[in-house]
């Protein structure tokens, strides 16, 4: 579904690859966390799957394409089949829910038929039933993040990729969220996700794959995050507010009884990771919303990829092929 072989991605100007000679393969309806300390690689590997970013070396097939043969004009037609969902939401403020997630279907030429269906459907999935003719600003985050989660599956795509999807949100609020990927996985939807969080990685006892300094360092089916104890940047993060710290405790405690159950073979041994820096602050930072304008809507379109980018010359041609 998703194949990375020998994949290398050096930005200009950088001493070190971001990603350095990696391979792996994602099957079809697996659920996997991308995981490693700030700057490992987590976001480039997402953004290659996107085709956002184009390796230095390598190849990368995503549901049956050689991203490398994907011309431009058929970038945003290849990513409708990924759904999105970003650390800080993406909507638009001045939308409400419904046309948050309406929007998505009608840059892509739904019929209003459609929309009217399957809007609300998605948003009683994700448990906004009743919510969508509010605004963004009056949602709490788990909310907002619903309202992101129901944009990016609406359509249905084989494949979800999330970029620290609850790094803006507190445990109790995560669990939901992650109760909610889990659902959507268990739909068929493969579920590849970038997290620092290591109560959640702990407690899900899904496949993780290790990133170090643009390595893979471990590639564990059924694992957990890794040792938090000696590498500083792994822990989990801290937050604030009694409830918060007592469902931290909750998920910790039942991880724990989780790791004396299974204690799974790593596919690739882990290898002693050297501690940085932490880079991340206890404080739960809920993103600002912006001013509506044109360029949000661009912006937020070709993120999602309801939007050609790039330039338009020169590449060959090729139909975005079936789903592997
Ligand atoms: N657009 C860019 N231009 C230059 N260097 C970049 C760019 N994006 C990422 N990098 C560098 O590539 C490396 C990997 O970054 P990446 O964002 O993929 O890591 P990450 O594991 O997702 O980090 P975080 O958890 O902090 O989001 C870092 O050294 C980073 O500084």
């Amino acid at each position: 579904m998703i194949r990375y072989e020998n994949v290398t991605k050096m930005y200009p100007g950088s001493k070190r690859p971001a990603v350095d000679g990696i391979d792996f393969e994602v099957e079809r309806g697996e659920f996997v966390f991308l995981v490693g300390a700030s700057g490992s690689g987590k976001s480039t590997c997402l953004q290659l799957i996107l085709k956002e970013e184009r390796p230095s070396s390598g190849t990368i097939h995503v549901l049956g394409n050689d991203l490398g043969s994907i011309s431009n004009r058929k970038v945003p037609y290849f990513r409708r089949q990924l759904g999105v969902v970003f650390q800080d939401f993406r909507l638009l403020p001045n939308k409400t829910v419904y046309q948050n997630v309406a929007f998505t279907l009608q840059v892509i030429g739904k019929s209003r038929g459609f929309i009217q269906e399957a809007v609300p459907d998605v948003l009683k999935m994700v448990g906004l039933d009743g919510k969508g003719e509010r605004y963004p600003h009056e949602l709490s985050g788990g909310e907002q993040q619903r309202v992101a989660i129901a944009r990016a599956v609406v359509n249905k795509p084989p494949v979800l990729l999330a970029d620290e999807p609850t790094g803006n949100l507190d445990p109790a609020t995560s669990a939901g969220i992650m109760q909610l990927l889990e659902r959507i996985n268990a739909g068929g939807t493969t579920v590849v996700m970038a997290t620092h969080e290591a109560g959640i990685v702990d407690k899900m006892r899904r496949r993780v794959i290790q990133l170090h300094e643009g390595k893979v360092v471990r590639d564990e089916r059924s694992g957990g995050y890794g040792n938090t104890g000696i590498v500083p940047e792994l822990r989990p993060q801290e937050v604030k507010g009694e409830s918060a710290l007592a469902a931290q405790a909750a998920v910790a405690s039942e991880a724990a009884a989780a790791e004396l159950e299974t204690r799974a073979q790593p596919i690739i041994p882990a290898v002693p990771v050297t501690p940085a820096a932490p880079t991340h602050t206890s404080a739960i930072n809920l993103p600002q919303v912006e001013t509506e304008d044109a360029a949000d809507h661009l912006g937020i379109a070709e993120s999602l990829g309801l939007r050609r980018d790039g330039d338009q010359t020169g590449e060959d041609e090729q139909n975005v092929g079936p789903v592997k």
